[in-house]
């Protein structure tokens, strides 16, 4: 089989990684041509997946003719906020009949679009059964080590997913399939910004009680956002859902709860994402997860607030305090 993974950061590496340590043949497209040539050179991403070895299955390419040519799977690896650029100029070197998976986690900022629907919107309509999404708790890092992880792959057709699964199923990499490709998007793009608010409450230094009650208050508020997109609510405490929440609430390696334990700190957005170097999604999806919840008639106190902090530079003691202070409520309306 041949691969193209459209996108080195340090997931799309760490796919290459996956995939090429599968003997799969990956050409992997990196968009800065000195990080190509270096990749190729060195067998390592030292600026987005440092003391990571690069099998040789894998060939870097800058070139997203040479990357798509031949391809019987393509990975979508960037930033969800350029999809749509990149996939705009790869549309016609797309060969028919592939799975097309993205494994980015955001909502277009001004569409509120979702990963596969960009895509969707800059390919011809033959390409969009062929869609899928891979998500759940899956740290680059750990992924590229072989430290076994599980996520999801989801596509409209089952049969896509399939074919998705088994391509990436390896020894430490285990795929499950499902039907819900709203809920698993929406999964991997709303618990970013939560983690960025559990980032924002050990920043604080407000322990472990209030951590716990912000990751479970934050999946209902997720929850009730991808209900009210069509989602299943099960889809929720599933591996995108539940799982990636977990992970990027509690983990270290997590880039969008490191901003927010800066932001509890109080140093200035500007500063953290300077010095991060490296996406976070969250701080660009909280703006269009509060468009999309306040435009669906659904409440997202957490998001709100996260934004504030974020956007309008509230004060996180104050918005924490708010958090506490809103009116009495049953915990379920069953
Ligand atoms: N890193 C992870 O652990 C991880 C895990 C799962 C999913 N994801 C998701 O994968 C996606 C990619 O994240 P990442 O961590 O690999 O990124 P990264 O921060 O490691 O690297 C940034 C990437 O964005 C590219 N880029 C920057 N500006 C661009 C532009 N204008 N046009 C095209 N490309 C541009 C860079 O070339 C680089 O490949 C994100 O949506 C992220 O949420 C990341
Ligand atoms: O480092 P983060 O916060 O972007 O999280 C990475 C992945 O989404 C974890 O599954």
């Amino acid at each position: 089989m041949r691969a193209a993974i459209i996108g080195a950061g340090g997931f799309g590496t760490s796919l290459a990684v996956v995939l090429g340590g599968k003997g799969i043949d990956v050409r992997l497209w990196v968009r800065e041509p000195e990080l190509c040539r270096a990749i190729g050179e060195l067998r390592e991403n030292r600026r987005y997946l440092p003391g990571i070895e690069i099998p040789s299955s894998v060939t870097p390419v800058d070139d997203l003719r040479r990357a798509l040519e031949g391809a019987e799977m393509v990975v979508a690896a960037t930033p969800s906020q350029v999809a749509r650029s990149v996939f705009q100029e790869a549309a016609p070197l797309i060969p028919t009949g592939v799975p097309i998976v993205t494994v980015s986690k955001g909502i277009e900022e001004g569409t509120r679009l979702l990963p596969t629907e960009v895509l969707e919107s800059v390919l011809p309509p033959p390409f969009h059964p062929y869609l899928a999404v891979l998500s759940g708790p899956s740290f680059a890092r750990e992924v590229a080590a072989g430290s076994p992880t599980l996520v999801t792959v989801a596509a409209h057709w089952q049969r896509n997913a399939v074919v998705v699964q088994e391509a990436f199923t390896a020894p430490t990499f285990r795929c499950y399939t499902s039907t819900d490709v709203v809920g698993v998007q929406l999964g991997g793009a709303l618990k970013n910004v939560i983690a960025i608010g559990s980032g924002i409450v050990d920043g604080l230094g407000f322990g472990n009680n209030a951590r716990a009650a912000l990751i479970t208050r934050g999946l209902a508020e997720m929850a009730r956002v991808a209900v009210a997109r069509g989602a299943n609510p099960i889809t929720l405490s599933g591996l995108s859902g539940l799982g990636d929440l977990v992970l990027t609430c509690t983990g270290e390696l997590s880039r969008n709860r490191r901003v927010g334990v800066e932001l509890g700190r109080g140093r200035s957005l500007q500063e953290i994402l300077g010095e991060l170097g490296q996406v976070a999604e969250g701080v660009n999806t909280v703006r269009s997860a509060r468009e999309l919840a306040h435009g669906l008639g659904v409440e997202v106190p957490i998001t709100d607030q996260v934004y504030a902090i974020i956007h309008e530079g509230k004060d996180p003691k104050r918005a924490a305090a708010e958090l506490m202070a809103r009116a009495l409520k049953p915990e379920f309306r069953y």
